[in-house]
């Protein structure tokens, strides 16, 4: 896995080598052995267990027969044909770890290069391992965890740096996203994702109000090899209540498109100024090339947690659509002009400490877990949720290694008589769904994998995983895995047969949230491998 192989990675069918399926986070394969047409005949071909009751996020890595997949303990190398075991490597986590982890106690996968796997720890370590063994070749600090600083993601390696993020958006922290030195694990560069007053955006921030602005950048980027740019989206600001940092916050709820050899940023777009909703910006969408109004652009896609679907031209940063993909009151609309949100009366309310019901909720139009795009359709399928929140400021008080969010949190509204998320699939220009499939009850997490056979694969909260006809969200296949489903398919091909994989295990921040209709879900990891024949 070359750095060449790397950007090749969309476009090898034997191999997953990057989170996303390829550097443009397409989640999207051209293989169509498993296509509409026989996709009802789909079954499990083995099963793994992780031995692991945790939040299962892992998207299974794959190069030259050997699957990778991660617990918040355990990095595991499984044959993907059989399922067998290659090597299993446990490491021990301080116990005073799991408070800092907001939103579940997980880890979402590794990065491949040079022959080393690369992951994150809880306690914000970066570990690169030998790929044959697991053998740990070096650890690097990123940060202390004590102060709510976890690491949950999977490295992006762009340019020869291994580039990791940072969570604690809901700790007081200041975030940033650090590169490092594959072969020896130094530290190369380092950019904070809150401006310091002598840096540029500085005067957004009063005060030193920045230390505990949050921006946190939990989740992978994504990397345009020929723009050199690595996209990575930034969090919500700190503490939620915004009136104690009056200003636009640079670089909250932002994506920052930067140079990987040195972390310098070129552009950013700031989705929500002076964000009061734990609108992370986290999951920075898709790089798509499309025709809008008859020219090719190369663009950034996102469908953001506030409730907008963003189109952004991606070389310089420009938005060129911004529509809502579910119900939103914050905003009125964005302005195209200055790109920035039309506040409503609700947010102004919100803003003045009302108590007030606000639109999407605390977990956003859709969480963490990404989409896929099928450029068959020319839509991006994702899960997203019809949720709302009640909310109203209260004073802030920090405490190291607490919440300090300055809201009277009382976890979200569910409606009466709607679903509470769907299977969408959007056009990104308009926001709009040309279908929905409703899930019957809990609303789903899960990522979607879309395939040129037509399908898109994803998994329900009850642990049923699926497969839907791209073109209407006609269910074609339904499997019960032994747990809920948070985590992101995969496919591949092995010996000229098709596989698609998912880890299973339910948890993150939907587990957190006390809806009584989990109590029916067991928990307990393992990795799924299905295919047809
Ligand atoms: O602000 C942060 O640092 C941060 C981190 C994380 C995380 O690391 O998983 C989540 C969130 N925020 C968050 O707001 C959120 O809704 C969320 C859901 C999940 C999950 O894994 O289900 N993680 C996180
Ligand atoms: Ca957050």
């Amino acid at each position: 896995q070359s750095l060449d192989d790397l950007k090749r990675d969309a476009a090898t069918n034997g191999d997953v080598l990057t989170y996303g399926m390829g550097y443009n986070n397409q989640r999207y394969s051209s293989l169509k052995q498993i296509n509409k047409g026989n996709a009802s005949k789909l079954h499990p071909v083995w099963a793994y267990s992780l031995n692991n009751s945790q939040s299962q996020e892992s998207q299974p890595i794959i190069y030259q027969g050997v699957m990778y997949v991660t617990t918040h303990n355990t990095t595991v190398a499984i044959n993907p044909v059989t399922g067998k075991q290659i090597w299993k490597q446990e490491f021990d986590l301080p116990q005073d770890v799991f408070k800092m982890a907001c939103c579940g106690i997980l880890n979402r996968g590794v990065a491949i290069y040079d022959g080393k796997l690369f992951r994150a720890t809880l306690d914000a370590h970066i570990v690169a391992m030998d790929a044959k063994t697991g053998k740990q070749l070096w650890k690097s600090k990123a940060a202390d965890y004590q102060n709510g600083q976890a690491m949950t993601s999977a490295p992006l390696i762009a340019n020869g740096v291994v580039i990791t993020g940072i969570a604690g958006g809901e700790y007081g922290t200041r975030g940033f996203i650090d590169g490092w030195d594959p072969e020896t694990g130094k530290k190369l560069w380092r950019f904070y994702t809150t401006a310091a007053p002598d840096q540029k955006g500085g005067d957004t921030w009063p005060g030193d109000t920045h230390l505990k602005g949050g921006a946190p950048t939990w989740l992978t980027g994504a990397y345009d090899p020929e723009l050199d740019l690595v996209y990575w989206g930034t969090g919500n600001g700190g503490p939620w209540n915004p009136n104690v940092r009056k200003g636009d916050n640079l670089y909250i709820n932002s994506v920052v498109a930067f140079r990987p050899k040195t972390g310098e940023l070129v552009w950013h777009y700031q989705f929500s100024p002076n964000d009061p909703y734990d609108y992370d910006s986290t999951e920075v969408g898709m790089l798509v090339d499309m025709k809008i109004a008859g020219k090719d652009r190369k663009v950034l896609t996102q469908a953001n947690r506030n409730g907008f679907m963003y189109v952004l031209d991606r070389a310089s940063g420009e938005l060129l659509a911004a529509n809502p993909y579910v119900k939103v009151n914050w905003a009125d609309r964005i302005d195209l002009k200055t790109g920035r949100p039309v506040h409503s009366e609700m947010d102004k309310k919100a803003r003045a400490g009302e108590d007030v019901e606000i639109f999407p909720s605390v977990l956003g139009g859709k969480n963490w877990s990404p989409m896929s795009w099928n450029p068959q359709t020319g839509l991006a399928y994702a899960n997203t949720l019809n949720i709302s929140w009640p909310y109203q400021l209260s004073k802030p008080e920090y405490k190291r290694g607490e919440w300090y969010v300055g809201v009277n949190y009382r976890g979200v509204n569910m409606p009466k008589d709607e679903p509470h998320g769907f299977l969408s699939a959007l056009d990104p220009m308009t926001g709009k769904s040309k279908w929905q499939m409703a899930w019957p009850g809990q609303p789903s997490m899960a990522g979607t994998l879309s395939t040129a056979g037509g399908l898109v694969f994803t998994g329900a909260a009850t642990g049923e995983f699926i497969a839907v006809d791209a073109e209407n969200g006609k269910k074609l296949y339904e499997f019960q895995t032994s747990s809920g489903i948070i985590g992101l398919p995969v496919t591949f091909v092995q010996d000229g047969k098709q596989y698609v994989s998912v880890v299973s295990g339910s948890g993150g921040v939907w587990a957190l949230l006390g809806d009584e209709r989990m109590s029916q879900v067991p928990a307990g990891g393992s990795v799924w491998t299905f295919a047809v024949e």
